[in-house]
């Protein structure tokens, strides 16, 4: 592999780590190994054509190996694309069922789909991304994972402050940086770096951290990731985020093998900077990182509140109820938001969430056209089979046509009364199709369609 390393960026390597500076040269140069996660939101999730063989260490839901992004295990989100260093944020942030948690910093969506894997679809996870076209694949990715409790946003971390201050048991921080970690993987990024570059990077994570550290609840817990080496961004930034912010503690992070702890000359001093964590291609199998966990001291507040409107018409609901009974055994639903001509599940009915860019809040139910309901693919993802009436599972042709944008055509009148059925290929459900006369039509997003 070809990373071209500039002079100044070696000289600066060579000056903080010595003799060691030529060994991660080295390993940037060497290809990286990918990884991927398995989704436990999925039912019968380990049933995988991936093999499983090769477990990371330390996750539950990681293993080494490579995926096709045609898949059925990819489209029907039974798996995420992830090197693995990265994994061990969410590990680290140990999100639980029924937090309130955000992940400031959100897009693609690695750590978001991650932390809700952790949930369970209990609590309330807000996945932000302040860049708009990021957060639109953010949201895309929550959607193909299945998750049902995540509000997706595209905000500035500011715009939290009006509303969200300590309201959040978990925040995450994983910092826009220079990305120095991610070289071997995008060799492009090697050309924007500058020590100027990384300054800017410093001086914005610092601001970043300034408002989480509002948002996040007393005796809550923060982590800051970035996947880069510079000290700047990295142990300079928590020791200035400790010595402003006296009631923030860091907390130990386990160390596994090829792990190292944090480096306190690089951080004025601060021996605190032991417990966060570094990870160096030449000594880890991933990309290069860092992580630091901290607390804020105190007990937490109440600062939740409910708007139980749901803004759902009569009419609507008559629409809605003829749909589930036609298609499902039974309504698991119990809360709507109804926005637009938009029917949601909604992950939080927080009237906060108002002043604020949302995308996506909990699950999209679908659509009220003209005198009907028409479900949305982000329900199919999130269902378990035995929640429909109807599933057709595709066979190998069918479902390539599919993917295509073609329709089905059946050779047999099927006894399918219901115009929405659930397709499935290899029993993975991955969309709607609507049912009419010897076909079913294909309601495959466009934009997923291949
Ligand atoms: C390292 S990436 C996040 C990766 C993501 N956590 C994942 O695992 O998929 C950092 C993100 O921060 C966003 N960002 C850039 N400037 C920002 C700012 N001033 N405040 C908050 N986020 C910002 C970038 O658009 C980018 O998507």
């Amino acid at each position: 592999m070809n990373v071209n390393l500039s002079s100044e960026f070696k000289e600066k390597y060579t000056n903080l780590l010595g003799d060691r500076a030529p060994k991660l040269f080295s390993a940037i140069e060497t290809e990286s190994e990918n990884a991927f996660r398995i989704n436990p939101l999925k039912p019968g999730y380990k049933t995988l054509t991936e093999s499983l063989e090769r477990p990371i260490e330390y996750t539950d839901i990681g293993f080494y190996g490579d995926i096709d992004g045609n898949s059925i295990d990819h489209l029907s989100g039974y798996i995420y694309s992830q090197e693995p260093s990265a994994m061990y944020v969410a590990e680290v942030l140990d999100a639980k069922p029924g937090e309130t948690v955000l992940d400031l910093c959100a897009a693609p969506g690695s750590k978001t789909t991650h932390i809700a894997s952790k949930m369970a679809s209990e609590g309330l996870l807000v996945g932000n991304e302040i860049n708009y076209k990021r957060a639109k694949v953010l949201s895309s990715n929550v959607e193909r994972m299945g998750i049902r409790n995540t509000v997706v946003t595209n905000n500035s971390p500011k715009d939290f402050e009006k509303g969200f201050n300590n309201y959040f048991d978990k925040i995450l921080v994983d910092a826009p940086c220079s990305g120095e970690g991610m070289f071997r993987k995008d060799p492009e990024s090697v050309k924007y770096w500058s020590q100027e570059y990384v300054e800017s990077c410093a001086n914005r994570q610092k601001h970043i951290m300034d408002s989480a550290y509002k948002l996040l609840n007393n005796g809550g817990t923060f982590v800051y990731s970035t996947c880069t080496f510079s000290p700047e961004e990295n142990e300079e930034n928590i020791d200035y985020f400790l010595n402003k912010y006296p009631d923030m503690q860091i907390v130990e992070i386990k160390k596994y093998p090829g792990m190292e702890d944090g480096k306190p000359e690089w951080g004025n001093d601060n021996q605190n900077l032991t417990k966060a964590l570094r990870m160096f291609p030449d000594q880890f199998n991933g990309e290069g990182h860092f992580i630091c966990k901290m607390q804020k001291v105190g007990t937490a507040e109440n600062t939740k509140s409910r708007e139980l409107n749901s803004g759902m018409k009569k009419e609507d609901t008559q629409l809605f109820d003829k749909f589930i009974k036609q298609n499902l055994q039974e309504n698991p639903y119990s809360n709507y938001l109804h926005i637009a001509d938009y029917l949601y599940n909604p992950a939080s009915l927080d009237s906060r969430f108002k002043k604020l860019h949302v995308l996506r809040n909990g699950l999209k139910l679908g659509e009220f056209k003209k005198n009907r309901f028409e479900p949305d693919i982000a329900m199919i993802l999130a269902i378990e089979p035995k929640e429909l009436k109807i599933i057709y599972d595709l066979s190998d042709d069918q479902f390539g046509k599919y993917l295509h944008g073609e329709s089905v055509i059946l050779e047999k009148q099927p006894d399918f009364n219901n115009k929405w059925i659930g397709l499935s290929y290899q029993n993975k459900l991955f969309s709607w199709g609507r049912y009419s006369n010897k076909e079913i039509k294909n309601v495959y997003p466009k934009g997923l369609r291949r």
